[in-house]
């Protein structure tokens, strides 16, 4: 019998998440069945979707989310001892997981050549494989182009603005820090301004005086309307999430866009990554492929230790992480 531990979502958020909105249970875990494995977690991951996500589910419930581990004890010949996984199962620190089960969300780990095991919730996991896609697929950004993308310095805008850069094309990045933005600019973005102390209408104009073809939108708001109204005719724009809307309690006032949308003739898609879900490898490949030759660089912001994991995630809803937040377990 291994005594495991894990985090409970015990009542809905309000705002910013709050400590005492989670609860640690520590929790014998029953011997496997047959196509179950025991997972020893070692990198849990800390994303947006966990605050965008909670009011859909009634409370308590466990706290989902992308974890790497190891395979301790195994009842399916697919993922034998030692096998290296992905799951789905939450902030842990053991965990039994069926990989035929589509909540538990069981893969191998990819071939990841030598890189850190981690980058296997960030830029070679979920996140990585919507910066691909949501890009590719549909801004479809060509050679020369200019293309924005807000959150620019977090686990999606950092691939999404390098992968733009290998196409060819003209980035701007926003983020929320000098330090996020000066970084940015290191890692071959053209431009990147902290949308807290610039007027993002007048550095845009200046930035792109031409125009803005592709905006990759992470953030929403009134920052994604002003980006939005300064695209050319037959922009494309890919709605990926609304952080700064994420711990709102009430509707904010909205500019209205319909104007730029009609005028300009502009191609605006939400999308969920699982959307592409049988072809995640794909884009995993390409991106080691970019990681390794030196084309694309990651950065993680690691916080050490299971009791910690709020910390990070709230952390990271605040904008204290650079790169991917993860948690080593
Ligand atoms: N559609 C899909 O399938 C998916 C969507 N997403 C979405 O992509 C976005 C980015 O996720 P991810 O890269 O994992 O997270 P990040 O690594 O970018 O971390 C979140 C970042 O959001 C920024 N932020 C926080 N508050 C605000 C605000 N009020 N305005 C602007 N930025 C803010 C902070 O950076 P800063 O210092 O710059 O403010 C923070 O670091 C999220 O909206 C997420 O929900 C993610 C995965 C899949
Ligand atoms: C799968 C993730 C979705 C969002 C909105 O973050």
């Amino acid at each position: 019998m291994v005594k495991a531990r894990k985090y409970i979502v015990k009542q809905p958020f309000v705002g910013l998440p709050k400590r005492e909105d989670f609860e640690i249970v520590e929790h014998q875990l029953p011997p496997i069945k047959n196509g179950e494995i025991l997972v020893k977690v070692e990198w849990v991951s800390v994303d947006p979707y966990m605050r965008a996500y909670n009011g859909r589910f009634p409370t308590p419930y466990d706290q989902f989310g992308f974890n790497v581990g190891t395979v301790q004890d195994s009842k399916d010949p697919r993922y034998p001892v030692g096998r290296k996984v992905v799951t789905h199962k939450g902030w842990c620190d053991y965990t039994i997981a069926n990989a035929s089960s589509e909540t538990d969300r069981v893969y191998k780990l990819p071939d990841l050549k030598g890189l850190n095991e981690s980058l296997a919730v960030g830029a070679v996991g979920m996140p990585g494989a919507t910066a691909y896609f949501g890009l590719l697929e549909i801004c479809k950004p060509k050679a020369g182009e200019t293309v924005v993308v807000t959150g620019a310095a977090g686990a999606v805008g950092t691939v999404v603005g390098q992968i733009a850069k290998i196409k060819g094309c003209t980035v701007i990045g926003f983020a929320g820090t000098d330090e996020k933005c000066q970084w940015l600019q290191s890692l071959g973005f053209d431009k990147a301004f902290n949308y807290k102390t610039v007027d993002a209408s007048k550095v845009l104009k200046e930035a792109a005086p031409s125009g803005i073809d592709c905006y990759f939108d992470n953030v929403g708001g009134e920052l994604s309307s002003i980006i939005i109204s300064q695209m050319n005719v037959r922009g494309r724009v890919a709605v990926c999430g609304s952080i700064s809307a994420y711990n709102d309690t009430s509707l904010p006032e909205a500019t209205i866009l319909q104007t730029y949308l009609v005028f300009k003739q502009l191609k605006i898609e939400g999308f969920i990554v699982d959307r592409w879900l049988g072809q995640w490898n794909v884009a995993f490949a390409d991106i080691i492929g970019w990681i390794k030759s030196g084309k694309m660089k990651t950065q993680e912001h690691v916080t050490e230790g299971f009791d910690n994991i709020y910390d990070a995630f709230v952390g990271m809803l605040q904008g204290e992480n650079t790169g991917k937040a993860v948690v080593k377990i």
